[in-house]
């Protein structure tokens, strides 16, 4: 069986777009940090703060009994949602990060002692997606596939107890809420768990779905017009369950309407539709584009919870949605496959397994 460590480790990328920058010992953005003003993709053009509720995205109640409505919804329009009643305590949010707050304020030489291998998957650096951009992100990442300990050791050689304790709890806890959000999303796009001709889905992700923890930190920046948290980009996951600090700098975009800001609300998580289940919903549901953008006085920091399909297993518009009338608008490939074409291509990948 392909891990999801493994899907990645077929992809190494230079050393030099996996360090990041000792950002507390820059006093202004490096040029190698400063991003294009003029296009939209710019860190200041065209932002929407939801002053109105048609600019932002629908706040769902976990326990509403028209939960699958709305989130039909909303990945319908927006690609993303704000959950309540989730169920996932806010002590635990709390540990989450504070202990990843406490990983990124170790000096930079402590941290480079966690680099992730050009090769490898998990540990710190920069994201993933850094070769596709000529400019470097305001940004530094710790990605957890399963246990964190190996890297914790690494970081803290006497005391990495506590940093795995709770990341494995707070894993145990976001799986156990995927798994009731993937029935919940299911139910919404109509597709009862008897008619599912991919149990195998339900099966495998119940099995093995492959699972990601980032922890992602946008230290303060002198000049937050010129530098970019972390680029424009869609998941790779069938959802993807944020939990972001108090402090804004999540943006989504919305075709017509530009990009708009998702305020922090305490003990709410975000959830945005990822690259599989627009596929898997034939499109009804669209990965939504997303960056995030940084602040000039205060830090932010945000706990992002990948679930995805296991890499062997197949991936394909759902047969429920597809016939009577409606094609399949995607080809059928593995889950690896994707992975492949994703860590190639970025945002060229959905359109390449275009029918
Ligand atoms: C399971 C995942 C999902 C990854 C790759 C791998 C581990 C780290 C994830 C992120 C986290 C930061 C944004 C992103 C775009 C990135 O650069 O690394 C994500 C990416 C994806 O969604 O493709
Ligand atoms: O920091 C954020 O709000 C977004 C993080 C994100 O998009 C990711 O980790 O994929
Ligand atoms: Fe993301």
């Amino acid at each position: 069986m392909t891990t999801l460590s493994e899907a990645y480790r077929d992809h190494p990328i230079h050393l030099h777009h996996i360090i990041p920058l000792d950002f507390d010992s820059v006093q202004a953005v490096p040029d190698s940090h400063v991003w294009p003003q003029s296009d939209k993709y710019s860190p200041s053009s065209g932002v929407l703060l939801p002053s109105d509720e048609h600019f932002s995205i629908p706040i769902i109640d976990l326990m509403d009994p028209t939960a699958a409505a709305r989130v039909r919804h909303a990945c319908e329009t927006w690609g993303a949602f704000q959950l309540t009643s989730h169920g996932v305590s806010s002590c635990l949010l709390e540990d989450v990060e504070h202990e990843a707050r406490r990983l990124f304020s170790l000096p930079a030489r402590q941290k480079m002692k966690a680099l992730r291998l050009p090769s490898g998957a998990t540990g710190y650096g920069l994201a993933r997606i850094s070769p596709f951009f000529n400019k470097f992100m305001w940004h530094e990442g710790f990605t957890i596939m399963g246990s964190s300990a190996d890297h914790a050791r690494e970081l803290w050689p006497y005391e990495y107890k506590r940093f795995c304790d709770v990341m494995d709890n707070y894993q145990t806890k976001m799986k156990a809420l995927a798994e009731r959000l993937l029935l919940l999303i299911l139910e919404s796009l109509d597709i009862s768990k008897e008619e599912m001709n991919y149990s195998s889905l339900v099966h495998a992700s119940e099995k093995g779905a492959c699972t990601a923890l980032q922890l992602n930190n946008y230290p303060s920046c002198p000049n937050p017009n010129q530098a970019m948290g972390l680029a424009p980009h869609t998941d790779t996951s069938l959802f993807t369950i944020l939990h972001q600090s108090d402090t804004m700098g999540l943006q989504i975009f919305q075709d017509g309407v530009g990009w708009v800001s998702v305020c922090p609300i305490a003990n709410a998580l975000v959830v945005n539709v990822g690259d599989l289940l627009h596929i898997l919903s034939n499109a009804r549901f669209h990965s939504v584009l997303h960056r995030a953008v940084v602040n000039q006085t205060q830090h932010r920091l945000s706990i992002a919870y990948f679930y995805g399909l296991p890499a062997d297993s197949q991936v394909s518009p759902a047969s429920k949605l597809v016939g009577s009338g409606q094609l399949p608008i995607y080809r059928s490939l593995m889950v690896k496959e994707y992975i492949k074409m994703k860590a190639e291509h970025l945002d060229k990948a959905l359109s390449l397994i275009r029918i």
